[in-house]
């Protein structure tokens, strides 16, 4: 990282009362409503027309969710405000969250006209899901205060946030985001090199990679495909990670004994590590394999069932913080 010129943030990240979300659909929508229910007060902003309609009614969807894992003192829908331009939106904002399309030219102008309006040394981070910050911090001013804040969607459930910085980034930047991201009731893990897709989207391409692969040879269904992970190594993964999970496959030999044992078949051909072609046939068979699995239910139904299963995963593994858990069965009982 050499950017050495760029102003330290003028606010600790404990002191930050003011977000500012830039681009607010499926994530930057999930970004306002986990930071209005962290207790901020968020302006929002987004070109499209009906924005501000759609806007509050996923944060209105997500609202039940983020009630019942309890809400941060003095939080409110009421503390959301749309701006009518991006320089409105940024012009007191303490913290910058950026969640627009995941085109690069696109990032790279709306990073640099950010930089250009947000106050001095007020970090922005960008939601891309793997573009490096070194590709898309070329065309701003002050490159140093761009960072990469990759959240999962969605951003007010899933904890995680992958925080890293590009080439121009100052070190300051990285490491103000990561605590902010920590104070805002996120699970950060802050990465020392630029990986593209980071840790957890390489992961899971991975995976998806193969699952596409089987689709198009008409090895697996859709419904086996999602079967076999939420009935088998999905139900480990939520609390217990791959590499840990695969230690004990090894017995009382641990991770060695797995290795000697299993190690040699990762030459046997399990995997194709070229992406398949996504023509047409390969869409249309995910895209209708989806539609079935989800029998008549809408995206609303099943984004709500979702909400349900990562609350309960999290309860279920202890890890909502006591307040929020007190809270959480508070509304339980009231229910
Ligand atoms: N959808 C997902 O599961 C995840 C997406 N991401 C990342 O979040 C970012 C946003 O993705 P989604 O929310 O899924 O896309 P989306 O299509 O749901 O929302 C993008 C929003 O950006 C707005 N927009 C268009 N041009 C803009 C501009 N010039 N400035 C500001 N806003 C603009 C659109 O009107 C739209 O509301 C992408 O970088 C994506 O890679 C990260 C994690 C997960
Ligand atoms: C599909 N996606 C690559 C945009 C997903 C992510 O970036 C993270 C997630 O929510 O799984």
């Amino acid at each position: 990282m050499t950017a050495v010129t760029t102003p330290e943030a003028p606010c600790a990240p404990e002191d930050v009362t003011r977000v500012a979300c830039i681009g607010a659909g499926v994530i930057g929508g999930g970004w306002v409503a986990h930071f209005l229910a962290r207790g901020y007060d968020v302006t929002a902003w987004d070109p499209a027309p009906d924005a501000e309609v759609k806007l509050r009614r996923l944060v209105d969807a997500a609202w039940p969710a983020l009630t019942q894992l309890g809400l941060a003192d003095g939080a409110s829908r009421d503390r959301l405000t749309v701006a009518a331009t991006l320089e409105e939106a940024v012009a007191d904002a303490q913290f910058v969250q950026e969640s627009a399309p995941e085109k690069l030219e696109l990032k790279r102008d709306l990073l640099a006209q950010l930089d250009a309006a947000a106050p001095a040394g007020v970090v922005i981070a960008s939601s891309t899901s793997g573009y490096p910050m070194t590709d898309m911090q070329t065309t701003a001013a002050d490159p140093g205060r761009l960072v990469v804040g990759h959240p999962f969607n969605p951003p007010y459930l899933i904890p995680l946030v992958e925080v890293v910085g590009g080439e121009q980034t100052a070190e300051h930047a990285v490491t103000w985001s990561s605590r902010f991201y920590d104070v805002a009731g996120k699970s950060v893990i802050t990465m020392q090199s630029e990986v593209p897709g980071f840790i957890a989207n390489r992961l899971q391409e991975a995976l998806w990679r193969e699952a596409l692969h089987m689709v198009a040879n008409g090895e697996a269904t859709v419904q086996e495909i999602d079967d076999s992970i939420t009935e088998g190594p999905g139900l480990r993964w939520a609390f217990m990670g791959p590499m840990l999970t695969f230690a004990l496959a090894g017995g009382e030999g641990g991770m060695a004994h797995m290795l000697d044992h299993f190690g040699p078949s990762l030459k046997s051909p399990w995997t194709r590590l070229e992406a398949p072609e996504l023509d047409k046939k390969l869409y249309d068979a995910v895209v209708a394999g989806c539609d079935e699995e989800a029998a008549g239910r809408t995206i609303a139904d099943l984004v709500a069932e979702r909400d349900q299963g990562v609350i309960d995963v999290l309860r279920a593994t202890g890890r909502l913080p006591q307040q929020r858990a007190q809270s959480a069965d508070q509304h339980q009982e009231n229910a």
